[in-house]
């Protein structure tokens, strides 16, 4: 146990009021590295989701609905140069305007300490998606000098799991900047370089926002045709 608990939230860095109750005295809670405030404003992927993009359905008009897939999934999955390369996106949080913010004060002006705050919320979901090879997605090597930490091989690492670094970026161009249509009609994105075979091996790969989708499945596309058996893929926000 740490005798020197975290004091201070490390989004807001208000001080963290201990929680008080029968709970509270008697269980072995986890460290609180955020305070209540701060964790509420954290929206929970809840209820009932698209199949593949984790797509909350409650949020998302009825006429965008095709079955258990969202609009844009089912736009993906009958196209015949992309259907069934992703099996699954597993997406934390909606990407409210207070993740967005947090997201970019830990990519974007690099706080790093931000990724032992998701890591406790990682930790859960690696643990329930093991076994399988973690795959980070891949920082260009101009990004990853300018941010000096790729975010993906950070939740992996402060979860305590070891990323399997397999892929490189091979255009360097900032996905946040790029339209759906831009996104989806790259050229491949990623190479693969690895040593392990990937012969049905399971896969799931990391990232801290799912947007189009664009990016966890031109890497589901490449590792399957490399050989992998399933693709999933875990990610903050969606
Ligand atoms: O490819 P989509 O899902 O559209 O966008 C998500 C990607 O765009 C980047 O900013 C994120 O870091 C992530 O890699």
């Amino acid at each position: 146990m740490n005798p020197f608990p975290q004091d201070h939230c490390l989004i807001c860095h208000e001080i963290i009021r201990p929680t008080i109750g029968w709970r509270a005295i008697f269980s072995i809670e986890t460290e609180h590295l955020i305070c209540q405030p701060c964790e509420r404003k954290l929206e929970r992927i809840e209820g009932e989701t698209c199949r593949i993009c984790c797509r909350p359905f409650h949020l998302i008009d009825e006429k965008f609905r095709k079955g258990d897939l969202c609009h844009d999934c089912f736009r993906w999955e009958e196209d015949v140069e992309w259907q069934g390369f992703l099996e699954k996106n597993t997406s934390l949080f909606l990407y409210n305007d207070f993740l967005k913010e947090v997201i970019a004060k830990f990519k974007f002006r690099g706080d790093y300490v931000l990724a032992k705050v998701f890591a406790q919320f990682f930790t859960k979901k690696l643990d329930q998606l093991a076994p399988a090879i973690l795959v980070p997605i891949p920082l260009s090597e101009v990004r990853l000098y300018e941010r000096g930490f790729n975010q993906a091989v950070a939740l992996l690492v402060e979860s305590g799991f070891v990323p399997s670094e397999i892929l490189t970026r091979i255009h360097s161009e900032k996905q946040s900047k790029k339209s759906r249509l831009e996104r989806i009609h790259l050229q491949q994105v990623f190479k693969v370089d690895t040593e392990i075979t990937l012969e049905g091996q399971r896969i799931v790969l990391i990232d801290d926002i799912y947007t189009t989708g664009s990016t966890v499945r031109h890497a589901a596309k490449l590792l399957k045709r490399a050989g992998a058996a399933s693709i999933q893929s875990l990610t903050i926000a969606r």
